[in-house]
């Protein structure tokens, strides 16, 4: 069982990047609703604010006031001038995941897991890595499986496309090299894997059709950069009513098969079923309820 599978599911499907120096989004993030918020002190956050965006996203996460929402610091990076004390703080709030932009090996991933140690972040707090540099994405496997208490990966598209020279473009040919490595990594070592952002904001139909791209590579959801990309998230990362209605019909057909004759491969809507679809449809109904789970 992998380490996603082996704790309760939890939707992932929207995941709201704001500037932690930002206080209109700090407030409007409590109405909104996206499955996880990412508290920035990253590149959202001018130099000059850095600090008082530490206090802030700290205190927020220690507030309380945004209900069952996956909360998440973005610090700054290895090697820079705000890293040791952000981590500090980070631990102290103790939100559910640090995030680290710019991991690039495993030695990397252990410094960060003994600083959180060092700092008394509480246990629930896990580590998830940005995969958005070349070296990063070779070191993909190893940066995933470095340590258990790392249990996500987020893709960084901006930097990628930077440090590739490339260009953003519909369906994102330049960097699917690298999204398919981090995919790969992460579903190997049983992690967490969230796409990159579209920045783009007023462009809904490239949003959404990125939206459905990411899901379709087997995405968990979406980074996010604007209170308007949340609900088509939320709806491209859930499971739709027919893939559900479909799911139970598998499962029906096989249970139904297995019972009458035994057998090991049958068809559902003229459709091959063999075990591993049976694995997906449970899969697929598993989301579904997690996430009428949060509806109630
Ligand atoms: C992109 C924005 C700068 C646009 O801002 P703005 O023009 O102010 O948007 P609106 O006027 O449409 O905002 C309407 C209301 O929504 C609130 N708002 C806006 N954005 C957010 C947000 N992200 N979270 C919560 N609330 C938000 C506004 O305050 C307005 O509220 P109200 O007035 O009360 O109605 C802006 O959206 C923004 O700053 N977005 C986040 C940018 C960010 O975090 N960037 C860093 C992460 S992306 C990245 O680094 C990825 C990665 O590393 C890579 O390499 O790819
Ligand atoms: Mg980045």
């Amino acid at each position: 069982m992998s380490r996603q599978e082996s704790t309760t599911f939890k939707p992932l499907r929207s995941v709201l990047y704001m500037p932690s120096s930002n206080e209109r989004a700090l407030e409007k993030a409590k109405t909104l609703p996206a499955d996880a918020i990412i508290f920035d002190l990253e590149d959202a956050v001018a130099p000059d604010a850095k600090v008082a965006a530490r206090a802030a996203a700290a205190a927020a996460v220690q507030s309380g006031e945004y209900g069952s929402r996956h909360l998440i610091i973005r610090i700054n990076g290895i090697g820079t001038e705000w890293h040791d004390d952000d981590i500090k703080a980070a631990a102290a709030a103790g939100p559910d995941v640090v995030l680290v932009p710019k991991v690039n090996s495993a030695d990397e991933v252990r410094q960060l897991v003994d600083a959180l140690a060092a700092a008394g972040a509480p246990e629930k707090t896990t580590l998830w890595a940005m995969v958005e540099t070349p070296i990063g994405m070779l070191n993909a496997l190893s940066i995933a499986t470095a340590s258990e208490r790392l249990s996500g990966f987020v893709m960084g598209t901006n930097d990628l496309v930077k440090e590739l020279y490339a260009e953003h473009v519909p369906g994102r040919g330049p960097v699917i090299t690298g999204l398919g490595l981090a995919l790969l990594a992460a579903r190997a070592a049983g992690i967490v894997i969230i796409d990159g952002v579209y920045n783009d904001v007023k462009n809904i139909d490239g949003f959404l059709a990125e939206c459905e791209q990411g899901r379709q590579m087997g995405f968990d959801g979406k980074t996010l950069i604007h209170p308007g990309q949340v609900e088509g998230a939320n709806t491209a990362f859930a499971p739709s009513e027919q893939a559900v209605a479909d799911a139970r019909g598998l499962i029906q057909a096989w249970d139904d098969a297995r019972k009458s004759s035994g057998a090991g491969v049958v068809t559902y809507n003229g459709k091959m079923v063999e075990n591993l679809h049976v694995e997906s449809a449970e899969r697929t109904l598993a989301i579904h309820e997690a996430i009428q789970a949060l509806a109630v």
